[in-house]
């Protein structure tokens, strides 16, 4: 008798890798559980091989008794239900034939073929004899996930030179076989790489992501795999789950290089993604205004605040003073101060400036990466944040103490209310769901934060409040040499490139100098502290795109009627067998 390895109706899917190992983490069982684990899974591995490899290749691999490992499996399946179960390195044909042994006598309702046969070093990981016992094994997956060599084995068709081939080779198969693929074309050249899943009755759903030029790709095929049978053993539809896959698996690719681990080809960082998220989820950057002392007498006395991690990690450090100054970075500005005071809070700015220029969300969207679907999410909420925005200028003009002032500031306003329109009227005409979007919780924090500010504090904190929205954007406008074209979001970036929109900063930098001048010691030191906090709502607002999930999935469903993949090598039919494979293909329309 089996028993969850969970309380019921927990969302945390259990899912077991069968996989080689990786004695530097990066590829086989190591990867999968890290990959399993960031899926939102809880991972198992039984180990097929022994493997002693690393970033540069294979050494050596040890296969253990097939008995142990039939042992291993047993030991998990009278123990534990399983949501997936997925198979990677399975090297010979007695372990693939005692794998499918076991699968007969315990069918999961999802399982995810990975037919490893050749690594990224060129090392084989099937022996030649397996290949045909392996291309009988993968009929038995809800899924399998061949790179496109494997693919060709797999249908015995020539290696695919482009992607159309690639898909109508998985096409055939599938619609023979009843069993989805997801056609990679990591392997292929272009700038973009596309995960599609191929289902028996045609369907195609493609996931495309941009090609990251690294070399940090050792266990990207594991990653994937694991990430996909993790998703979908939360009963995430293949879209969702093979979306979520690939956008968690880019960005572990992009930061693998930062892991420096090893001088060959480096794994993923497959906690990128958590590590970001836990670090949003922190309050310490939002006290880094307690920073600015009470009372602010001349510019200086409002020194550049310190994140307190950084703090944290130079105690432990045998830094010098020196060291520590540096590692607060120094960004030029695009539109310069235009005094002492605005000079002051730029530096003091410095931290959050450079965060938002280093942040994927900007990078992503000044190279055109950025998914379309983020990016009008993005606009949506801007669309949503400039009316409110617009509200805080118009109450700052009500407030204003000379004529050139309320000019300024009901100038401003209009602009920011034709900007709104103009984005209605542009991008999202053609997107009319994204003009039903209603504020998320980040944009009325900071839409909250302005009119509060603008219209409750005194004049001089809501006009240093309302400062970044221009300087900001206008910094992220300025850091991009020059827009091709054919640029998606070139339309958007030119508009904070545009010389009247500089000329706009440049007012707004002259009326914070001038208030600030005039301002009392503590009135500064508050308005020095909304400039702050206004600086970190400029970040949130950038980075909230990329923080959006998928509507959760229902609960992993672990009853006996639980539908399994398929029952056995070479068959295709099957009631249950066939109900799984429909369950996916239906959930896929
Ligand atoms: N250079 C890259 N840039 C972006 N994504 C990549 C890159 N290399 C691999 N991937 C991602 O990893 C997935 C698996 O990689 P692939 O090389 O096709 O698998 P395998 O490790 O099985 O050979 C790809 O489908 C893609 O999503
Ligand atoms: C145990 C094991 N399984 C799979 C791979 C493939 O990984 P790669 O993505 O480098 O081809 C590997 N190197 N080792």
């Amino acid at each position: 008798m089996t028993s969850s390895c969970h309380t019921q109706n927990s969302s945390v899917p259990c899912v077991l890798s069968i996989a080689g190992t990786d004695p530097t983490g990066g590829a086989g069982t190591a990867a999968d559980l890290k990959s399993i684990t960031a899926a939102g899974g809880y991972g198992m591995a039984v180990v097929t091989t022994l493997v002693a490899q690393n970033t540069h290749g294979v050494r050596d691999v040890h296969v253990p008794p097939t008995e142990f490992l039939a042992t291993q499996l047993t030991a998990v399946s009278d123990d534990v239900t399983l949501d997936a179960v997925k198979t990677g390195m399975l090297g010979t044909a007695d372990i693939i034939a005692t794998v499918a042994a076991w699968l007969d006598q315990n069918p999961p309702s999802i399982l995810v073929v990975d037919p490893v046969m050749i690594a990224t070093s060129g090392d084989r990981l099937l022996q030649p004899e397996a290949e045909q016992a392996m291309v009988a094994f993968c009929r038995r997956a809800t899924v399998v996930t061949p790179n496109i060599d494997e693919l060709a084995v797999l249908t015995g068709q020539p290696r695919a030179t482009t992607e159309d081939e690639a898909l109508d080779q998985a096409g055939r198969w599938s619609a023979e076989t009843g069993v989805a693929v997801v056609v990679k074309t990591g392997h292929l050249d272009g700038k973009r790489v596309t995960n599609t899943w191929v289902g028996p009755d045609g369907t195609r759903i493609a996931v495309p992501s941009t090609r990251v030029d690294t070399t940090s790709t050792h266990g990207t095929g594991c990653s994937l795999s694991s990430a996909l049978a993790t998703r979908l053993g939360r009963g995430d539809t293949p879209e969702a789950a093979l979306t979520w896959a690939t956008g968690w698996l880019h960005e572990a690719i992009l930061h693998g290089a930062a892991l420096q681990v090893g001088s060959g080809h480096g794994p993923v960082d497959h906690a990128h993604r958590s590590r970001r998220l836990q670090a949003a989820g922190a309050a310490n950057p939002w006290l880094a205004h307690d920073a600015v002392p009470p009372v602010l007498e001349a510019p200086q006395d409002l020194d550049a605040p310190r994140d307190p991690d950084a703090q944290r990690g130079r105690t432990l450090t045998t830094e010098t003073p020196a060291d520590v100054v540096q590692t607060v970075p120094s960004v030029a500005p695009a539109v310069t101060p235009v005094g002492p005071w605005t000079a002051a809070l730029w530096e003091a700015g410095a931290e959050t400036t450079a965060a938002i220029g280093a942040s994927d969300f900007v990078q992503a969207l000044v190279d055109g990466s950025l998914s379309e679907a983020d990016f009008t999410f993005y606009l949506a909420q801007d669309a949503l944040y400039l009316n409110r925005y617009a509200r805080a200028l118009a109450a700052l003009a009500a407030r204003s103490a000379s004529t050139e002032s309320q000019q300024f500031w009901s100038q401003a306003s209009t602009g920011a209310i034709t900007e709104e329109a103009d984005l209605h009227r542009t991008w999202m005409a053609t997107r009319p769901e994204s003009a039903r979007t209603t504020a998320s919780p980040v944009t009325s924090a900071y839409t909250d934060f302005l009119l509060a500010t603008t219209l409750g504090e005194d004049r001089a904190v809501g006009v240093a409040a309302v400062l970044p929205c221009f300087w900001l954007y206008a910094q992220v406008g300025g850091g991009i040499p020059d827009v091709p074209a054919d640029h998606p979001y070139a339309a958007w970036l030119d508009t904070y490139r545009d010389p009247a929109f500089v000329t706009a900063v440049q007012g707004a930098l002259e009326q914070v100098e001038l208030e600030l001048a005039g301002a009392s010691p503590s009135v500064r030191a508050a308005a020095a502290r909304a400039y702050l906090i206004a600086c970190r709502h400029e970040l949130e607002f950038f980075e909230q795109a990329t923080r959006l999930e998928p509507e959760a999935a229902a609960p992993p469903q672990r009853s006996a009627e639980a539908a399994p993949a398929r029952q056995s090598a070479g068959e295709s039919s099957g009631d249950s067998a066939d109900r799984a494979t429909a369950d996916l293909a239906v959930a896929a329309r």
